[in-house]
Protein backbone atom coordinates (compact mmCIF):
# COMPACT_ATOMS: atom_id res chain seq x y z
CA UNK A 1 0.00 0.00 0.00
CA UNK A 2 2.20 2.16 0.87
CA UNK A 3 4.52 2.11 -2.51
CA UNK A 4 1.23 3.11 -4.18
CA UNK A 5 0.58 6.40 -5.42
CA UNK A 6 -3.27 7.94 -5.15
CA UNK A 7 -3.15 8.01 -8.85
CA UNK A 8 -2.25 4.23 -9.40
CA UNK A 9 -4.61 3.34 -6.60
CA UNK A 10 -7.61 5.41 -8.43
CA UNK A 11 -6.35 3.15 -12.01
CA UNK A 12 -6.94 -0.32 -9.65
CA UNK A 13 -10.33 1.13 -8.78
CA UNK A 14 -11.44 2.46 -11.83
CA UNK A 15 -10.59 -1.29 -13.40
CA UNK A 16 -13.80 -2.75 -11.16
CA UNK A 17 -16.28 0.17 -11.81
CA UNK A 18 -18.91 -0.49 -13.69
CA UNK A 19 -19.50 1.36 -17.37
CA UNK A 20 -21.33 4.51 -17.12
CA UNK A 21 -23.93 6.88 -19.10
CA UNK A 22 -23.07 9.97 -17.79
CA UNK A 23 -22.57 12.71 -19.61
CA UNK A 24 -18.65 13.50 -17.48
CA UNK A 25 -18.02 10.03 -16.16
CA UNK A 26 -15.17 9.87 -13.01
CA UNK A 27 -11.72 11.75 -14.03
CA UNK A 28 -12.50 14.88 -14.12
CA UNK A 29 -13.25 17.71 -11.32
CA UNK A 30 -16.98 16.66 -11.42
CA UNK A 31 -18.97 14.06 -13.29
CA UNK A 32 -22.16 15.38 -15.54
CA UNK A 33 -25.30 13.66 -15.04
CA UNK A 34 -28.07 14.08 -17.55
CA UNK A 35 -31.37 13.01 -15.77
CA UNK A 36 -34.91 13.10 -17.63
CA UNK A 37 -36.09 14.98 -14.15
CA UNK A 38 -35.51 16.35 -10.58
CA UNK A 39 -33.14 14.69 -8.70
CA UNK A 40 -33.21 12.95 -5.38
CA UNK A 41 -29.94 13.22 -3.80
CA UNK A 42 -28.67 11.16 -0.17
CA UNK A 43 -25.60 10.45 1.46
CA UNK A 44 -24.88 7.27 3.97
CA UNK A 45 -21.59 6.51 5.90
CA UNK A 46 -20.09 3.07 6.71
CA UNK A 47 -17.56 3.37 9.56
CA UNK A 48 -15.36 0.26 10.26
CA UNK A 49 -16.05 -0.77 13.83
CA UNK A 50 -19.73 0.64 13.79
CA UNK A 51 -21.01 -0.52 10.78
CA UNK A 52 -19.18 -3.28 10.11
CA UNK A 53 -15.81 -5.09 11.04
CA UNK A 54 -13.46 -6.72 8.42
CA UNK A 55 -13.39 -10.08 10.41
CA UNK A 56 -16.80 -10.41 9.35
CA UNK A 57 -17.39 -8.74 6.17
CA UNK A 58 -15.03 -9.16 2.87
CA UNK A 59 -14.28 -5.91 1.20
CA UNK A 60 -16.54 -7.13 -1.33
CA UNK A 61 -19.49 -6.98 1.14
CA UNK A 62 -18.57 -3.47 2.44
CA UNK A 63 -18.42 -2.55 -0.85
CA UNK A 64 -21.95 -3.53 -1.45
CA UNK A 65 -23.58 -2.28 1.38
CA UNK A 66 -22.15 1.05 0.71
CA UNK A 67 -23.71 1.09 -2.67
CA UNK A 68 -27.51 -0.39 -1.04
CA UNK A 69 -27.26 1.64 2.00
CA UNK A 70 -27.60 4.78 -0.45
CA UNK A 71 -29.79 3.40 -3.38
CA UNK A 72 -32.49 2.43 -0.92
CA UNK A 73 -32.74 6.03 0.08
CA UNK A 74 -33.27 7.30 -3.60
CA UNK A 75 -36.05 4.38 -3.97
CA UNK A 76 -37.66 5.26 -0.95
CA UNK A 77 -38.59 8.64 -2.45
CA UNK A 78 -39.44 6.92 -5.56
CA UNK A 79 -36.28 7.87 -7.80
CA UNK A 80 -34.37 5.11 -9.99
CA UNK A 81 -31.20 5.65 -8.30
CA UNK A 82 -28.50 6.39 -11.44
CA UNK A 83 -25.27 7.69 -10.32
CA UNK A 84 -23.13 7.40 -7.07
CA UNK A 85 -19.85 8.72 -5.78
CA UNK A 86 -17.99 7.31 -3.13
CA UNK A 87 -15.25 8.77 -0.96
CA UNK A 88 -13.21 6.83 0.87
CA UNK A 89 -10.66 6.96 4.24
CA UNK A 90 -8.11 4.23 3.97
CA UNK A 91 -6.06 3.72 6.66
CA UNK A 92 -2.27 3.08 6.29
CA UNK A 93 -0.89 -0.65 6.25
CA UNK A 94 -4.62 -1.49 4.10
CA UNK A 95 -3.67 -3.91 1.65
CA UNK A 96 -4.43 -2.82 -1.72
CA UNK A 97 -6.46 -5.96 -2.22
CA UNK A 98 -8.82 -4.46 0.15
CA UNK A 99 -9.35 -1.12 -1.70
CA UNK A 100 -9.97 -3.27 -4.89
CA UNK A 101 -11.99 -5.67 -3.51
CA UNK A 102 -14.17 -2.60 -1.83
CA UNK A 103 -14.47 -1.47 -5.95
CA UNK A 104 -15.48 -5.54 -6.93
CA UNK A 105 -18.15 -4.87 -4.17
CA UNK A 106 -19.39 -1.63 -6.11
CA UNK A 107 -19.80 -3.04 -9.11
CA UNK A 108 -21.73 -6.13 -7.76
CA UNK A 109 -23.95 -4.18 -6.09
CA UNK A 110 -24.67 -1.70 -9.28
CA UNK A 111 -24.90 -4.28 -11.32
CA UNK A 112 -27.80 -6.09 -9.38
CA UNK A 113 -29.66 -2.86 -9.25
CA UNK A 114 -29.49 -2.12 -13.00
CA UNK A 115 -30.84 -5.72 -13.58
CA UNK A 116 -33.38 -4.26 -10.93
CA UNK A 117 -34.20 -0.51 -12.18
CA UNK A 118 -31.46 0.31 -15.27
CA UNK A 119 -28.19 1.14 -15.12
CA UNK A 120 -26.69 2.79 -12.34
CA UNK A 121 -22.70 3.94 -12.15
CA UNK A 122 -20.01 5.30 -9.98
CA UNK A 123 -19.63 8.80 -11.18
CA UNK A 124 -16.80 10.36 -9.09
CA UNK A 125 -15.19 9.62 -5.26
CA UNK A 126 -12.46 11.01 -2.93
CA UNK A 127 -9.88 9.51 -1.28
CA UNK A 128 -7.80 10.34 1.77
CA UNK A 129 -5.68 8.07 4.70
CA UNK A 130 -7.03 8.17 8.01
CA UNK A 131 -7.54 6.28 11.15
CA UNK A 132 -10.32 3.48 10.22
CA UNK A 133 -11.37 2.50 6.96
CA UNK A 134 -14.83 4.87 6.16
CA UNK A 135 -17.01 4.77 3.45
CA UNK A 136 -19.08 7.79 2.35
CA UNK A 137 -21.45 7.27 -0.88
CA UNK A 138 -24.16 9.76 -1.99
CA UNK A 139 -26.44 8.61 -4.65
CA UNK A 140 -28.51 10.30 -7.45
CA UNK A 141 -31.76 9.55 -8.09
CA UNK A 142 -33.71 10.72 -11.38
CA UNK A 143 -37.44 11.44 -10.17
CA UNK A 144 -38.28 10.75 -14.31
CA UNK A 145 -41.36 12.84 -13.64
CA UNK A 146 -42.89 10.96 -10.93
CA UNK A 147 -43.58 13.23 -7.45
CA UNK A 148 -41.36 12.11 -5.02
CA UNK A 149 -43.27 10.18 -2.12
CA UNK A 150 -42.53 11.49 1.66
CA UNK A 151 -42.75 10.51 4.82
CA UNK A 152 -45.22 12.88 5.18
CA UNK A 153 -47.87 11.47 3.03
CA UNK A 154 -49.86 8.81 5.56
CA UNK A 155 -53.81 9.66 6.25
CA UNK A 156 -55.58 8.05 8.27
CA UNK A 157 -57.10 4.72 7.15
CA UNK A 158 -53.88 4.19 5.32
CA UNK A 159 -52.47 0.77 5.14
CA UNK A 160 -48.95 0.43 6.43
CA UNK A 161 -46.72 -2.25 4.33
CA UNK A 162 -43.50 -3.40 3.86
CA UNK A 163 -40.96 -5.15 1.56
CA UNK A 164 -37.32 -6.65 2.32
CA UNK A 165 -35.50 -8.56 4.78
CA UNK A 166 -37.28 -7.15 8.00
CA UNK A 167 -34.98 -8.22 10.97
CA UNK A 168 -32.52 -10.17 9.16
CA UNK A 169 -29.57 -8.10 9.48
CA UNK A 170 -30.57 -7.83 13.20
CA UNK A 171 -30.38 -11.62 13.61
CA UNK A 172 -27.48 -12.25 11.15
CA UNK A 173 -25.69 -9.27 13.59
CA UNK A 174 -26.13 -11.73 16.00
CA UNK A 175 -25.38 -13.98 14.77
CA UNK A 176 -21.85 -13.15 13.95
CA UNK A 177 -21.60 -11.99 17.49
CA UNK A 178 -21.94 -15.52 18.31
CA UNK A 179 -19.69 -16.70 16.08
CA UNK A 180 -22.61 -18.45 14.15
CA UNK A 181 -23.44 -18.32 10.17
CA UNK A 182 -26.83 -18.20 8.92
CA UNK A 183 -28.19 -16.54 5.60
CA UNK A 184 -29.14 -13.61 8.29
CA UNK A 185 -25.63 -12.97 8.44
CA UNK A 186 -25.33 -12.93 4.61
CA UNK A 187 -28.28 -10.67 4.76
CA UNK A 188 -25.75 -8.59 7.07
CA UNK A 189 -23.39 -8.67 4.73
CA UNK A 190 -25.37 -8.37 1.77
CA UNK A 191 -28.87 -5.99 2.55
CA UNK A 192 -30.88 -6.27 -0.60
CA UNK A 193 -33.61 -3.80 -0.65
CA UNK A 194 -35.81 -4.80 -3.15
CA UNK A 195 -35.81 -1.38 -5.55
CA UNK A 196 -37.96 -2.14 -8.10
CA UNK A 197 -41.06 -2.65 -5.38
CA UNK A 198 -40.39 0.99 -3.83
CA UNK A 199 -40.53 2.47 -7.62
CA UNK A 200 -43.64 0.93 -8.29
CA UNK A 201 -45.57 1.01 -5.35
CA UNK A 202 -48.54 3.25 -5.59
CA UNK A 203 -48.02 4.70 -2.00
CA UNK A 204 -48.78 8.04 -0.14
CA UNK A 205 -45.43 8.15 2.49
CA UNK A 206 -42.46 5.37 1.85
CA UNK A 207 -39.15 5.82 3.84
CA UNK A 208 -36.40 2.56 4.18
CA UNK A 209 -35.76 1.52 7.04
CA UNK A 210 -32.44 1.83 8.56
CA UNK A 211 -32.96 2.21 12.16
CA UNK A 212 -35.75 -0.46 12.97
CA UNK A 213 -38.98 -0.51 12.40
CA UNK A 214 -40.41 1.00 15.54
CA UNK A 215 -37.76 3.62 15.32
CA UNK A 216 -38.38 4.59 11.90
CA UNK A 217 -42.26 4.74 12.02
CA UNK A 218 -42.19 7.07 14.50
CA UNK A 219 -40.22 9.34 12.19
CA UNK A 220 -43.38 8.66 9.47
CA UNK A 221 -46.26 9.21 11.89
CA UNK A 222 -44.63 12.37 13.18
CA UNK A 223 -43.89 13.92 9.61
CA UNK A 224 -47.26 12.49 8.59
CA UNK A 225 -49.30 13.85 12.11
CA UNK A 226 -50.90 10.49 12.50
CA UNK A 227 -50.54 7.73 14.72
CA UNK A 228 -49.15 4.03 13.63
CA UNK A 229 -50.55 0.92 14.91
CA UNK A 230 -48.21 -2.48 14.53
CA UNK A 231 -49.69 -5.68 14.22
CA UNK A 232 -47.21 -7.99 15.82
CA UNK A 233 -48.66 -10.63 14.56
CA UNK A 234 -48.72 -9.63 11.07
CA UNK A 235 -44.82 -8.03 11.24
CA UNK A 236 -44.40 -11.94 12.63
CA UNK A 237 -45.42 -13.08 9.69
CA UNK A 238 -43.47 -10.34 7.60
CA UNK A 239 -40.31 -11.07 9.16
CA UNK A 240 -37.31 -12.61 7.60
CA UNK A 241 -37.48 -16.78 8.88
CA UNK A 242 -35.20 -16.60 11.07
CA UNK A 243 -35.61 -13.31 12.87
CA UNK A 244 -37.73 -12.75 16.06
CA UNK A 245 -40.15 -10.40 16.46
CA UNK A 246 -38.39 -8.60 18.95
CA UNK A 247 -35.33 -8.35 15.55
CA UNK A 248 -37.97 -7.48 13.09
CA UNK A 249 -39.30 -4.33 15.50
CA UNK A 250 -36.14 -3.02 16.41
CA UNK A 251 -33.03 -4.70 14.24
CA UNK A 252 -31.86 -1.93 11.58
CA UNK A 253 -29.97 -2.38 8.16
CA UNK A 254 -32.43 -4.30 6.43
CA UNK A 255 -33.29 -1.12 4.50
CA UNK A 256 -36.83 -2.74 3.23
CA UNK A 257 -39.25 -0.26 2.55
CA UNK A 258 -42.14 1.01 4.74
CA UNK A 259 -45.07 2.78 2.90
CA UNK A 260 -48.67 4.18 3.78
CA UNK A 261 -50.94 2.68 0.81
CA UNK A 262 -54.23 3.85 0.71
CA UNK A 263 -56.83 1.26 1.38
CA UNK A 264 -57.02 -1.35 -1.22
CA UNK A 265 -55.36 -3.93 -2.98
CA UNK A 266 -51.91 -4.59 -1.50
CA UNK A 267 -48.83 -4.74 -4.27
CA UNK A 268 -47.38 -8.34 -4.68
CA UNK A 269 -44.36 -8.44 -2.87
CA UNK A 270 -45.42 -6.28 0.11
CA UNK A 271 -47.13 -7.45 3.12
CA UNK A 272 -49.51 -5.57 5.57
CA UNK A 273 -47.70 -4.63 9.15
CA UNK A 274 -50.07 -1.96 10.68
CA UNK A 275 -52.39 0.99 10.01
CA UNK A 276 -52.30 4.44 9.78
CA UNK A 277 -54.69 6.95 12.69
CA UNK A 278 -55.53 10.33 13.76
CA UNK A 279 -52.99 10.86 16.53
CA UNK A 280 -49.67 10.71 17.20
CA UNK A 281 -47.06 7.68 17.96
CA UNK A 282 -46.23 4.01 17.52
CA UNK A 283 -48.12 1.33 19.24
CA UNK A 284 -47.77 -2.49 18.63
CA UNK A 285 -51.20 -4.43 19.73
CA UNK A 286 -52.53 -1.38 21.23
CA UNK A 287 -49.99 -0.45 23.76
CA UNK A 288 -47.66 2.03 24.20
CA UNK A 289 -44.05 1.05 23.79
CA UNK A 290 -42.45 3.82 25.15
CA UNK A 291 -38.48 3.41 24.80
CA UNK A 292 -38.48 0.50 22.88
CA UNK A 293 -36.77 1.63 19.91
CA UNK A 294 -34.10 0.65 17.60
CA UNK A 295 -30.60 1.96 16.66
CA UNK A 296 -29.36 5.77 17.36
CA UNK A 297 -25.99 6.16 16.96
CA UNK A 298 -25.39 9.18 19.52
CA UNK A 299 -27.15 6.48 22.28
CA UNK A 300 -26.08 3.37 21.34
N1 LIG B 1 -25.08 16.11 9.19
C1 LIG B 1 -26.22 16.39 8.57
N2 LIG B 1 -26.39 17.59 7.97
C2 LIG B 1 -27.55 17.88 7.34
N3 LIG B 1 -28.59 17.05 7.25
C3 LIG B 1 -28.48 15.85 7.83
C4 LIG B 1 -27.29 15.46 8.52
N4 LIG B 1 -27.47 14.20 8.98
C5 LIG B 1 -28.70 13.83 8.61
N5 LIG B 1 -29.33 14.82 7.92
C6 LIG B 1 -30.67 14.79 7.35
O1 LIG B 1 -31.61 14.43 8.35
C7 LIG B 1 -32.61 13.56 7.83
C8 LIG B 1 -32.67 12.29 8.65
O2 LIG B 1 -31.39 11.68 8.59
P1 LIG B 1 -31.20 10.14 8.72
O3 LIG B 1 -29.75 9.82 8.68
O4 LIG B 1 -32.00 9.65 9.88
O5 LIG B 1 -31.86 9.67 7.35
P2 LIG B 1 -32.33 8.23 7.04
O6 LIG B 1 -32.81 8.19 5.63
O7 LIG B 1 -33.27 7.78 8.10
O8 LIG B 1 -31.03 7.41 7.22
P3 LIG B 1 -30.47 6.22 6.34
O9 LIG B 1 -29.44 6.85 5.48
O10 LIG B 1 -29.88 5.31 7.35
O11 LIG B 1 -31.61 5.63 5.53
C9 LIG B 1 -32.26 13.30 6.37
O12 LIG B 1 -33.05 14.15 5.56
C10 LIG B 1 -30.81 13.71 6.28
O13 LIG B 1 -30.46 14.19 5.00
C1 LIG C 1 -19.84 -3.91 13.83
C2 LIG C 1 -21.28 -3.55 13.85
N1 LIG C 1 -21.90 -3.34 15.04
C3 LIG C 1 -23.21 -2.95 15.07
C4 LIG C 1 -23.91 -2.79 13.90
C5 LIG C 1 -25.37 -2.39 13.93
N2 LIG C 1 -25.65 -1.08 13.41
C6 LIG C 1 -24.72 -0.15 13.15
S1 LIG C 1 -25.38 1.26 12.54
C7 LIG C 1 -26.96 0.65 12.60
C8 LIG C 1 -28.17 1.44 12.20
C9 LIG C 1 -28.09 2.10 10.87
O1 LIG C 1 -27.13 3.11 10.88
P1 LIG C 1 -27.08 4.24 9.74
O2 LIG C 1 -28.34 5.06 9.92
O3 LIG C 1 -25.83 4.99 10.03
O4 LIG C 1 -27.05 3.54 8.40
C10 LIG C 1 -26.94 -0.65 13.11
C11 LIG C 1 -28.14 -1.51 13.35
C12 LIG C 1 -23.22 -3.04 12.70
N3 LIG C 1 -23.81 -2.89 11.50
N4 LIG C 1 -21.93 -3.41 12.70
MG1 LIG D 1 -33.42 6.42 4.69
Amino acid sequence: MASMSEDDLLTVISRHLPASTATVPTGDDCAVLSPAGDVAISTDILVEGVHFRTDWSSAEDVGWRCVMHNVADAAAMRARPMSLVVAMVIPEGLATEWVEGFSKGLRQACDHIADQTGPIAIDGGDMSRGPAIMAAGTVVGDMEGREPVLRSGARPGDLLIHTGNLGASAHGLALLEAGETGSEADLFRRPVPPVALALSVPARAMMDVSDGLVRDARRMAAASGVSIALDSDRVAAAASPGASLHEALTGGEDHGFLAALPPGDVPEGWSIVGSIHAGAGVTVDGADLGELGGWDHFTA
